[in-house]
């Protein structure tokens, strides 16, 4: 494929496009180390990437790829209709993560579970999962810097459907928040407002901060939706290790998801990364692990040993989707970029790994039958 063919990934990949976000506070706020002009600027870039993947999801959820009821409560108010590269881009992804999120929560469904979100942004995830799962005992949470968390509880305030789920019992209506709050905490829902980067301390006198209501005991999903990527690696890393060595200690069981861009040295991704340079956005994990076979070896060097695994998100489209379910795709919008779609596919990954202490651990139950690639 020539260059000038290359669709435009500023627009594609889900990571903002700039210009006047949803009337967020600006800086990193509380929560953070303290950031020069240069690299609040950059905070605010990577902050505002969370828009798209609202609108994006959004679009998605009109055209009826994704059936998500809460979109529209956490998206900005105008709907613009997405190519249809994007919409099924971001149907892969969402039902990537999905599909390992609900087989563990099925695994062993009466027992508690916990799962995190890191830079969760606007997702929906946890709403459409006490859904799908009413009997789990759940605790959930997200973590993003309070710029975002301020937006997101205030959806949450003004819209009952969504603050109807985030307490076991009914919350007052609306949430009782003091003025500008930037995080919530109950026993299923918890929204954290936290620079992740704060996380990665490795002094023994300064411990990562407390993270209300995270429970060392539970079996817990750590997932990464195009969030660690814009870390520089061994934060991310020592993000990593705060959770498995001193927020969830062996033996627990833990595991890491992680969805991300990969190959960034060929024509696509070079045309990817400079895009995003112009934006004052770099993916520095992207660098540092270009290929699913990076992927893996940086989960075993996180300590997840028990496996990991990684397949692009072509294969996951290609075997994880029913043939059914493909048809009912291919009906919602015409597709002529069907090589530029798998191109696209190529160039994004989920791995994920886990430690949870040999075969009977709820990971290895959870994830045994899930179709790998080869050498995933
Ligand atoms: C592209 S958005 C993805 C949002 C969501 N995970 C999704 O896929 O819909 C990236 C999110 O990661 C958050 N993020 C990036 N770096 C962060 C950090 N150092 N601390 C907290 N959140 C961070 C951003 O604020 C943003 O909400």
């Amino acid at each position: 494929m020539a260059s000038s063919e290359i669709p435009n990934l500023r627009t594609l990949l889900g990571h903002g496009r700039g210009g006047p976000s949803r009337g967020r506070g600006r800086g990193s706020g509380h929560g953070g180390a303290s950031h020069g002009g240069g690299e609040a600027l950059n905070d605010q870039a990577v902050q505002k990437t969370d828009d798209d993947a609202a609108s994006f999801r959004l679009s998605s959820v009109e055209l009826g790829y994704l059936d998500d009821p809460y979109a529209k409560y956490l998206a900005a108010q105008s709907r613009p209709r997405r190519p249809p590269l994007i919409n099924r881009g971001t149907y892969v992804r969402t039902t990537a993560i999905d599909l390992l999120i609900h087989k563990f929560l099925s695994t062993s469904p009466e027992q508690p579970k916990q799962i995190v979100s890191l830079g969760a942004g606007t997702d929906t995830r946890y709403f459409r999962l006490r859904d799908a799962h009413p009997n789990a005992q759940l605790v959930y949470h997200e973590l993003d810097f309070p710029a975002n968390t301020m937006t997101k509880l205030a959806a949450l305030q003004k819209h009952p459907q969504l603050h109807s789920k985030v307490s076991p019992q009914p919350p007052p209506n609306p949430l009782s928040l003091t003025p500008g709050a930037t995080s919530f905490h109950s026993p299923t829902y918890n929204l954290h407002a936290v620079d992740l980067r704060s996380l990665a301390t490795t002094s023994k006198a300064t411990p990562p901060p407390p993270l209300p209501n995270l429970d060392p005991s539970l079996p817990t999903l750590i997932f990464s939706e195009m969030c660690l990527v814009y870390l520089q690696p061994s934060i991310a890393s020592a993000v990593i290790s705060a959770f498995l060595t001193t927020y969830i200690t062996a033996p627990t069981p833990i595991s890491l998801i992680l969805y991300e861009p990969i190959l960034p040295h060929d024509a696509f991704g070079r045309m990817m990364t400079s895009n995003l340079a112009h934006r004052n956005i770099s993916l520095p994990t992207l660098m540092e692990y270009p290929t699913l076979s990076d992927q893996r070896k940086r989960l075993r060097s996180y300590g997840f040993c028990d496996v990991s695994r990684a397949a692009d998100t072509e294969f996951i489209w290609r075997e994880w989707v029913a043939e059914e379910e493909k048809e009912r795709i291919a009906a919602l919008e015409m597709l002529d970029e069907q090589e530029e779609l798998n191109m696209l596919l190529r160039h994004y990954c989920v791995a994920w790994g886990w430690r949870d202490g040999g075969a009977e651990g709820v990971f290895s139950r959870a994830w045994e039958g899930v179709v790998e690639m080869d050498g995933g």
